[in-house]
C-alpha cells in the first residue's frame, strides 16, 4: 500500500493499456490478478485485525481480484466469507474462482459482516447497478463497520468522476496499479475514502499526476529581494482582494511585492505602492503580474486588463479579469501565462465543461495557451503541452471570501521565482492547502495568507 501524492493517475484505457503490454511481455492475466488479489488481501489483513471478512465478488476481473483475496485471506488464517450475484464471466475471473473453496452466498441475501471488501465492479463498470445488486452493497456497507473498494468503489465511473446513482462512502479504496481519476474527483473521491495503490508490477506512466509535495527550499545564501522574485498586483475596485493577493505574494516568498493603483492607507509597510502606469508596468524586473482580485467589470476594470495584457510579463489571471477576456484574446502572449478560474469563472471563459474536469482543464489549456488551475475541492492543473496534475480533496474551510484572491498571489510569487508555469501553480495550490490545513476551522484569507509562510518552512 503506498500514499497517492506524486504517483500518476490512469483513465481505465490507460490502464487496460498499461496491461495488455505488460502482458505482451510475457506476464500472464492470471499472474496480474495474482498480484492484485494478493495486495488487496495483505491489505485487509492489515486493516481488519481479527474481524470478519465479507468480500463481493462481482463477474469481471475485479470480481476475480476479489476471489484471489478471499482465497489468501483463508490461507492465512482469517475469517472470511464470500458473496456474488452470479459467476465469474472473464477467464481469468473464472480461474479465480476456482481457487475459492469455500461458500458462495447470493448476494441479496448475505449476512453483514465487521469488514466488508467491495470487488463487484472495477474500471469495467459502465452504468449504473442493477436495483438489486445496488441495494445489496448499501445494505451491507451501512452494517459494516470497515468498507474498502478494491480498485474503484462500485457504482463510480472511473474516467470522470461522476457517481451511477447512490454509492456508499467507503473508508479505504485500494487503487490497483495506478490511481485514477475517480480518486480524485467529485463527487467519486469522497466515496473512496482513504486512496492507497496497490502496485502490481506494471510500469504505469501518464501526463497526470497527483500534486506532492513541492521543492520548496530556502532562498541561496546569495538571493536578494529582486532574485526571490518581484510581484507586481494590480489593484481594482475592491482594493482588499489585491491586498489580500499582495499579502499571499509576500508570504510565500516574494522578495519584492508591489500593488499598482491608488493607494491603501492600511496595507503593510513592506508592500510597495505604486501608481498604475505605463512606466510601473514597464519594471523589467517584474517577475509575475497578477491581474483580477477584486477588479471589478467596469471600464476601468477592462483598461487595466488590456494595459496588463500589453506587456510581456508572466501573467496571473485570476477573478473578474476572468470575465473580461477570451480564449482567443490570451492565446497569442508569448510569456507564461497561469489562468485561475473556479467552476463559475470557467464556465464564462470556456463555457460549461462537458465531460470530465481534467479533460475540460486540458482543452482550455489548450484553446488559451495557458495553465490553467480550474479550482474546486478537486482543483485540476492543467498545461497547453498536455501534463496535468490534480489535487487531492481541498479543506472544507477554504470555502472563505478572499481564499482564490491568496491562491492567486501564492501562485504569482512561486511564478516570480522562477518556475514553469505548471510547477508554480501546483506549488501555490499545495501551499495553499498546507497554510490551510495547519490553521484548522474557520479561518479567515488574511490569517490565510500569513499562514502561507509558515507551509512553506
Ligand atoms: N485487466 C487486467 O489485466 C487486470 C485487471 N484487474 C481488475 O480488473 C478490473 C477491470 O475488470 P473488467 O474489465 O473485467 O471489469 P469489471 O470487473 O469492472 O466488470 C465489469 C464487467 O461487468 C459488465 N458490466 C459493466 N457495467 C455493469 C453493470 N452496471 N451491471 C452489470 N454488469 C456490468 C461489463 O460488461 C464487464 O464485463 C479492474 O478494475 C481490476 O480490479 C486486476 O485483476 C489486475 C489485472
Ligand atoms: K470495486
Amino acid at each position: 500500500m503506498i500514499p497517492i501524492a506524486g504517483t500518476p493517475v490512469l483513465t481505465a484505457a490507460e490502464m487496460r493499456a498499461a496491461e495488455d503490454a505488460a502482458i505482451a511481455a510475457g506476464t500472464s492475466v492470471d499472474t496480474l490478478m495474482q498480484r492484485a488479489g494478493a495486495g488487496v488481501a495483505d491489505a485487509v489483513r492489515r486493516l481488519a485485525g481479527v474481524n470478519d471478512v465479507l468480500i463481493l465478488c462481482g463477474p469481471g476481473n475485479n470480481g476475480g481480484d476479489g476471489y484471489v483475496a478471499a482465497a489468501r485471506l483463508h490461507a492465512a488464517g482469517r475469517s472470511v466469507r464470500v458473496a456474488a450475484s452470479g459467476e465469474p464471466r472473464t477467464p481469468a475471473a473464472i480461474a479465480a474462482r476456482a481457487l475459492w473453496t469455500g461458500a458462495v452466498e447470493p448476494l441479496a441475501t448475505a449476512a453483514p459482516a465487521p469488514v466488508l471488501v467491495d470487488a463487484l465492479f472495477g474500471t469495467g463498470l459502465s452504468r449504473a447497478l442493477d436495483a438489486e445488486t445496488g441495494a445489496a452493497l448499501g445494505r451491507l456497507a451501512r452494517q459494516a463497520n470497515l468498507t474498502i473498494a478494491v480498485d474503484v468503489p462500485s457504482g463510480v465511473a472511473t474516467d470522470d468522476g461522476t457517481v451511477f446513482g447512490e454509492v456508499p462512502a467507503f473508508h479505504v479504496t485500494l487503487a490497483l496499479g495506478a490511481a485514477k481519476p475517480a480518486h480524485l474527483l467529485q463527487p467519486a473521491a469522497a466515496r473512496c475514502g482513504t486512496v492507497r495503490v496497490i502496485p502490481i508490477g506494471i510500469p504505469t506512466d501518464s501526463a497526470t499526476q497527483i500534486l506532492a509535495r513541492p521543492d520548496l527550499t530556502a532562498p541561496p545564501v546569495d538571493a536578494h529581494k529582486f532574485t526571490r522574485g518581484m510581484v507586481a498586483v494590480v489593484r481594482g475596485r475592491m482594493a482588499g482582494a489585491a491586498q489580500l493577493a499582495a499579502s499571499a505574494a509576500m508570504h510565500a516568498g516574494a522578495g519584492y511585492v508591489t500593488l499598482l493603483g491608488a493607494t491603501i492607507p492600511s496595507a503593510p509597510h513592506a508592500l510597495v505602492r505604486r501608481r498604475l502606469d505605463a512606466e510601473a508596468l514597464a519594471d523589467p524586473r517584474i517577475g509575475a503580474l497578477l491581474i483580477g482580485p477584486g477588479l471589478g467589470r467596469d471600464d476601468d476594470a477592462c483598461a487595466s486588463l488590456e494595459q496588463a495584457l500589453a506587456t510581456d510579463h508572466p501573467l496571473v489571471v485570476d477573478g473578474d479579469a476572468l470575465h473580461l477576456v477570451t480564449p482567443e484574446r490570451l492565446c497569442d502572449r508569448h510569456a507564461p501565462l497561469i489562468l485561475t478560474p473556479h467552476a463559475g469563472e470557467f464556465a464564462a471563459l470556456f463555457g460549461a465543461p462537458a465531460g470530465s474536469k481534467l479533460a475540460a482543464a486540458r482543452d482550455a489549456a489548450v484553446r488559451a495557451q495557458a495553465t490553467i488551475v480550474f479550482k474546486g475541492p478537486d482543483t485540476v492543473i492543467a498545461a497547453p503541452d498536455g501534463h496535468a496534475i490534480i489535487a487531492g480533496e481541498a479543506n472544507s474551510w477554504l470555502s472563505t471570501a478572499g481564499s482564490g484572491d491568496v491562491l492567486a498571489g501564492a501562485i504569482a510569487a512561486l511564478l516570480a521565482g522562477g518556475r514553469r508555469a505548471l510547477d508554480a501553480a501546483a506549488a501555490g495550490v499545495w501551499l495553499h492547502g498546507e497554510a490551510a490545513r495547519r490553521l484548522g476551522p474557520a479561518f479567515i484569507a488574511d490569517d490565510l495568507a500569513v499562514a502561507l509562510a509558515g507551509a512553506r518552512a
